[in-house]
């Protein structure tokens, strides 16, 4: 139960105001001072939701209490009590951190109403200090998801290029084989940039049927085409502040990609069946695992809008070119793996390690992901040469 504090040297004011106050709300428990010394003590050795204090006392007056418990606990919430004529004092107290103060002689509903509003700032004070405690602890959590794991030069320079992007607002194509963690790299730049605060929103244009595309990125209007029943927004506006990542762009039918380009070029976005245009504040980054410019030989990608994608362009390479990443990734993910299965950690060794760097991965780190989990679950511990052996098809 959440206590209450009354710090009072008249015993008769104190017992009036716990009964009333005690009435009004009987979630609290009161506990009483009978003067600012005694209140000290209290507010050290206790944690209130509220001090209700009289400022004329004797030892120590109410005003250098609000002072010295603020001192010890600085988020303490403070009524003050003034007698008559000590308005000055009273709002003093106010300069100093208490929340509010009554008159002597007290309106109780007076009195009610700031105990009340008093109770109901300190919890959404708390209310939101749990919040921001649990969104860092979400961020540190997705932060987590996409950290890069590999020392490999060409991770270390992928690293490099991520932390110089990120703080511009470039357009960056993405570009290497599926698995590879283009996705992860896209991620990455969102998290180190400004716009970390607003939205990253993931598109995936291969996955998206081409007649549908142009409402999914831009939103339409009710009515618009059959099956539009109610206005929706698109991705571009929902990314606003943040990121949009168009995965698979090299996917996306000449259709679309004309409408994306008339966006690119002027930051406005028009919902399907509307002719207002909306100004759009978003970061694009895209990915591909196609060899663009044979796509734009083939004709199936605009020159112009592959121009205007790839400002900047990163390649991840496919994890073949870049084995010695494989002992920190096996690591990495048989720690994530037996996290996410509540298990006790594996450990792998070295001629495991060895044997799993001898393969080809043409899946890539998600191939490499699948099979740490296979052996994490089949194998014994430590897992040898021979679990992967016996495991592991190649
Ligand atoms: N350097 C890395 N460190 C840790 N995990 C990684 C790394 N690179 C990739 N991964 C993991 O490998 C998996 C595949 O990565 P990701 O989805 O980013 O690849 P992709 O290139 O976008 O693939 P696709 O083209 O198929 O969409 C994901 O689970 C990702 O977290």
């Amino acid at each position: 139960m959440q206590k209450i504090l009354i710090v009072e040297d008249d015993k008769a004011i104190s017992s009036v105001l716990q009964s009333i106050l005690s009435d009004e709300l009987p979630d609290y428990e009161f506990v009483s001072a009978e003067d600012g010394l005694d209140g000290l003590k209290q507010v050290e050795k206790d944690d209130f939701a509220l001090v209700i204090s009289d400022i004329k006392m004797p030892k120590v007056s109410g005003t250098e209490f609000l002072k010295q418990a603020l001192q010890v606990k600085p988020d303490l919430t403070f009524v003050m009590i003034s007698g008559h004529g000590d308005i000055d004092t009273a709002v003093a107290c106010l300069k100093d951190g208490a929340y509010d103060f009554i008159s002597k002689p007290i309106d109780i509903n007076r009195l009610i109403t700031s105990v009340r509003n008093a109770l109901d700032k300190r919890n959404l004070v708390k209310h939101n200090q749990v919040l921001n405690v649990e969104n860092s602890t979400l961020k540190k959590k997705v932060n987590k998801k996409y950290q890069m794991i590999g020392s490999s030069p060409a991770l270390k320079k992928i690293q490099e290029m991520i932390e110089k992007v990120a703080t511009s607002d470039a357009r960056v194509l993405i570009t290497g084989p599926n698995g590879a963690g283009k996705e992860l790299v896209a991620h990455a730049i969102h998290a180190q940039s400004d716009r970390s605060k607003g939205p990253m929103i993931e598109v995936n244009c291969a996955a998206i049927p081409s007649e549908l595309i142009e409402s999914e990125l831009f939103g339409h209007v009710k009515g618009s085409f059959t099956g539009a029943i109610k206005d929706k927004q698109g991705k571009f506006e929902l990314a606003t502040n943040g990121t949009i990542f168009l995965d698979e762009i090299g996917d996306m039918s000449l259709v679309a990609q004309a409408k994306v380009l008339r966006a690119l070029q002027e930051s406005k976005v028009s919902p399907v069946g509307s002719d207002k245009e909306v100004k759009v504040d978003v970061r694009v980054i895209a990915a591909t695992n196609k060899n663009m410019q044979k796509e734009i030989e083939a004709g199936k990608f605009r020159e112009d809008l592959y121009h205007r994608l790839s400002v900047i362009e990163i390649y991840v390479p496919p994890l073949d070119e870049r084995k010695e990443d494989i002992k920190l990734l096996v690591e990495h993910f048989s720690k994530v793996i037996s996290d996410e299965h509540g298990t006790a950690l594996k450990t792998f060794d070295e001629n495991a390690i060895k044997a799993l760097e001898g393969f080809s991965w043409t899946g890539n780190i998600r191939e490499l992901r699948n099979v740490v989990e296979r052996l994490i679950i089949l194998g014994s511990n430590p897992i040898s040469e021979t679990d992967v052996a016996s495991f592991v098809r190649k």
